[in-house]
């Protein structure tokens, strides 16, 4: 009997919908191969949603997605919606959902692929062989911290205030996600934070270090952030697994990003203690690309992957997808931000149809 999974697919704005059917075609074309069915349904986010609705993520969307296996987010986001008011903006959508689904622990792991060391702007001996995995804190941190708004002092000068907080438990929880994770990886957490300034690090950095006797095979290290931002670029294979807070998770990826070639490159999972997860690129809707054919798909795909293996459990299907991306990139196919010399230059949707090839052909060379 094939596995069968609802996924709610909520491909958002910008180059989201383009890298979102890339993505789809792919699902569908693989699930008969390894016995799995899939109902997908889209639902709206950001400001697509905005400008069917009003609002960045209707009920009716939240409530698809909790009654899904899983969600697979393209992007939110654009210059369109950037003077609306806070709570009317595509990214307070995207965080709405992250807290509704109690996503709390968020995977966003920084591979160089061996066919790309050309592509990323560090040297080859910096970057070849990196393989680090940052896990994020996705539901508290400065993003929801209490107080927060824009506030009048009593002589009428605007007072912007936001909170970077948060509690023992919440801390407890993702250490936890994370000396798991590099348990089974190389064993290896660098904690990252603030604690030469920030109370709020001081006791992230203090929870994490009486954690650490529970897991006497993981090797556990700290670092003050601005530290590791500069040691990520001068000497990442130090690092296996990355522990950090919402914000500084945020920006450490987005750096990580740029050692594997490009942010085209790094997909997510977004995960809680139960439920669906939501599994989505790293990087935003691209607006300067969008609607262009420039966008690279191989986030997308790859966090379809990661939705494969965290969500269903289907090893197989997920390794076949990710080879697949390694076929294509070892028959030289790139989309402009991985370009290099003597490679071919593809569109998103061209590099949709040479990955449907890429499975096909893996595919024969099975049978
Ligand atoms: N998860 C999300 O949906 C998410 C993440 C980050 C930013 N955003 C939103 O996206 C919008 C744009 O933000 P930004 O410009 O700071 O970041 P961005 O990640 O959208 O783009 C940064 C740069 O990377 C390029 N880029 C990003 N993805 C690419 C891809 N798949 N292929 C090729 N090039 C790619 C873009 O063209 C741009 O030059 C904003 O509204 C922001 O809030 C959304
Ligand atoms: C769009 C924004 C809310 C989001 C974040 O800051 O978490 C994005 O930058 C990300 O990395 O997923
Ligand atoms: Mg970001």
């Amino acid at each position: 009997m094939s596995q069968h999974y609802r996924i709610t697919l909520l491909p958002g704005d910008g180059i989201g919908p383009e890298i979102m059917a890339v993505t789809v075609q792919l699902l569908q074309q693989i699930a008969p191969s390894f016995d799995l069915s899939f109902d997908l349904s889209e639902a709206l986010i950001g400001g697509a949603a905005i400008d069917a609705t009003g609002t960045p993520l209707p009920e009716e969307t939240l409530e698809q997605c909790r009654r899904s296996d899983a969600v697979l987010l393209a992007s939110i986001g654009g210059y369109k919606w950037d003077t609306l008011p806070r709570h009317q903006r595509p990214e307070t959508g995207l965080l709405g959902l992250r807290a509704g689904l109690d996503l709390f622990a968020n995977l966003r792991p920084a591979t160089i692929l061996p066919q790309l060391i050309d592509a990323s702007s560090l040297k080859r001996e910096i970057v070849e062989g990196v393989d680090i995995m940052v896990v994020r804190e996705l539901t508290g941190g400065i993003y929801f911290g209490q107080p927060k708004g824009l506030f009048e002092t009593e002589t009428g000068i605007k007072r912007g205030v936001n909170t970077m907080a948060y509690t023992e438990s919440e801390i407890d929880r993702i250490a936890k996600v994370a000396f798991d994770t590099a348990g089974k990886r190389g064993g290896k957490l660098c904690s990252v934070d603030k604690a030469n300034v920030l109370e709020v690090s001081q006791l992230w950095r203090d929870r994490v270090t009486a954690l650490a006797s529970e897991y006497p095979d993981v090797e556990l290290s700290h670092l003050y952030v601005d530290n590791a931002a500069m040691q990520l670029v001068r000497s990442p294979k130090q690092f296996d697994t990355i522990v950090t807070g919402n914000l500084f998770g945020d920006i450490l990826s987005d750096a990580a990003a740029m050692l594997t070639g490009s942010i085209g490159m790094l997909p997510s999972a977004s995960l809680g203690a139960s439920g669906p997860g939501v599994f989505e690129p790293v990087h935003g809707s691209a607006p300067d690309i969008a609607g262009q054919d420039k966008a690279n798909p191989l986030a997308q795909v790859l966090s379809a992957a990661m939705m494969l293996r965290y969500a269903f459990n289907c090893v197989d299907a997920a390794t076949a997808i990710e080879q697949a991306v390694q076929t294509v990139l070892d028959r030289g196919y790139r989309t402009g931000d991985i370009m290099s010399e003597g490679c071919q230059l593809v569109g998103c949707q061209q590099m949709g149809e040479v990955l449907l090839q890429a499975i096909v052909d893996l595919n024969s060379s099975e049978t």
